[in-house]
């Protein structure tokens, strides 16, 4: 069987200037990955313009121990940087994603029981529901044989489920635009400040900086009105309030220190919720369909497995463990297309780099991306194959290089929610579509911003199948 080979993205081109450089790079991250080699592991790195006088460097670690050294064993010397918090604290405040410490360790002991494995299983019933609304939404657009842009449809699916499994209501339509809307402004110029930041500029003087702020605020209005209706109907003492991710966010209580979160710093983290589940489970499973569309035999395969596993019936949380191979898929799409392409951190201290030594604060991008695809590592690196994960090499390869949930203490909490997500949305549309390549549209180009989209979107054509 002949596997499919997405095409890579063209690499850098050789010893670009640096005002080249900076335009590659303000337009994607990946421009700093496909600096180096996916060859061999390694540490590069890279000058990027600075303003203060003095050179920086950005490294980037595509050598899986390097990579496990910053982010399990020595996690603590390799906290997330100002700069981070800085680009996203007017959409998710001083959130569990930007903070480090005491205090993240607090934040991080409220919000694990909300996504714990116990609670992911009661969201079944809730994704079920957003993912039905979601094949409703694109057997309109699709009509027999029809070119959708999945990447779009499911992006409105994953802002669908986190609202439902975080507020227990679906998210209206002209919501669901107005937050979707606000938080592509925001990735967008967020993006851009964070790469602008690392030359050392102030953020005063970037151009957009209060766009942001206030693509930030409309995203935010949109999370606090549900959260101001639950929180009234807790004050007015309502019995049967639902028990959801928010329930559980309130009623988390930090077992060293007693306290829960105030009411602004539930926002925080509802937002975070938002930001941090929504655009990469919608990035994970858009390039997921792709790459289905253009591997026919998995994808027969993949769909007999949904038949024999739910048969005619509805799909329920049980039958979730039983479709191995839909799940790969899915691990697969993630380990071509890390939603996180790059996981940073920074230098605490002087620390040696590859052949390099790193100053206190230089920014580290850990590279899924690169990991991922590393031919010394991983069988066939670049061609898509989901029983590779069924393999003794392909076990031994995901144990050395795959991070598409990132690894150590700060590991994805939602990972399991991902997953489970993920694998209904896709089993549900492999039960009702044969789903082909749109041959009008060209293939994808990833960019990497906060998350990893196509530039040119997702277009896949939808065929109903019999039941
Ligand atoms: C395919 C989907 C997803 C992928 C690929 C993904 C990937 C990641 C990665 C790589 C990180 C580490 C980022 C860093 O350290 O800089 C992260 C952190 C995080 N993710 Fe996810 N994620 C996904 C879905 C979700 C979902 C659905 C939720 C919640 C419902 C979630 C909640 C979080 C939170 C709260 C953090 C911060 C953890 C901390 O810093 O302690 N993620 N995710």
């Amino acid at each position: 069987m002949s596997l499919f080979v997405p095409p890579k993205p063209a690499p850098l081109p050789e010893k670009p200037g640096l005002l080249k450089r900076a335009r590659l790079i303000a337009r994607s991250s990946l421009a700093v990955l496909q600096s180096g080699s996916y060859a061999a592991p390694g540490v590069g790195r890279m000058a990027v313009p600075s303003v203060r006088g003095r050179r920086r460097w950005v490294y980037q670690v595509r050598d899986p121990a390097c990579a496990r050294d910053i982010l399990v064993n020595r996690a603590g010397d390799f906290p997330k940087g100002e700069l981070m918090g800085w680009m996203l604290r007017p959409l998710t405040g001083d959130s569990i994603f930007t903070t480090n410490g005491e205090v993240w360790r607090r934040q991080r002991r409220l919000v694990d029981p909300a996504l714990e494995q116990a609670r992911v299983r009661e969201s079944f019933a809730r994704m079920r529901e957003a993912a039905e609304t979601a094949l409703q939404g694109l057997e309109r657009s699709a009509g027999p044989g029809g070119a959708v842009r999945v990447d779009d449809a499911m992006t409105v699916f994953a802002a669908d489920v986190i609202f439902r499994t975080i507020f227990s209501e679906p998210i209206a339509e002209a919501e669901a635009r107005e937050a979707i809307a606000a938080f592509e402004a925001f990735q967008d110029l967020a993006y851009a400040h964070g790469m602008i930041g690392l030359s050392g500029l102030p953020g005063w003087l970037m151009p957009g900086t209060w766009a942001r702020m206030r693509a930030g605020k409309r995203l935010r209005r949109v999370l606090k009105r549900p959260l101001d209706r639950r929180l009234a109907r807790v004050a007015a003492g309502e019995p049967d309030l639902p028990t959801d991710i928010l329930a559980s966010l309130m009623a988390s209580r930090d077992p060293e220190t007693g306290t829960g979160f105030s009411p602004d710093e539930l926002l925080d983290q509802v937002s975070m919720l938002f930001l941090a589940g929504h655009e990469t489970s919608a990035s994970g499973l858009a390039w997921a369909l792709y790459l289905l569309a253009e591997a026919p035999d998995v994808q027969a395969r993949a769909r007999a497995e949904v038949k024999a596993v739910v048969g005619g019936g509805s799909i329920a949380f049980e039958h979730m463990k039983r479709l191995g191979l839909v799940r790969d898929v899915f691990r697969e799409a993630l380990r071509l297309y890390p939603p996180v392409t790059t996981v940073v951190r920074e230098c605490a201290r002087p620390e040696p780099m590859g052949r390099h030594q790193a100053r206190p604060g230089d920014p580290l991008f850990v590279a899924p991306w690169i990991l991922h695809r590393l031919s010394s590592v991983w069988p066939n690196a670049d061609a898509f194959d989901p029983d590779r994960f069924d393999t003794p090499e392909g076990r031994e390869a995901v144990r050395q290089a795959y991070l598409p949930f990132s690894l150590g203490p700060r590991v994805c909490p939602g990972a399991a929610f991902a997953l489970q997500e993920a694998t209904l949305m896709l089993a549900l549309i492999l039960g009702r579509f044969e789903l082909t390549r749109d041959e009008a549209w060209p293939p994808p180009e990833p960019v990497a911003k906060l998350t990893l989209r196509s530039a040119n979107g997702v277009t896949v054509r939808l065929t109903p199948v019999s039941p």
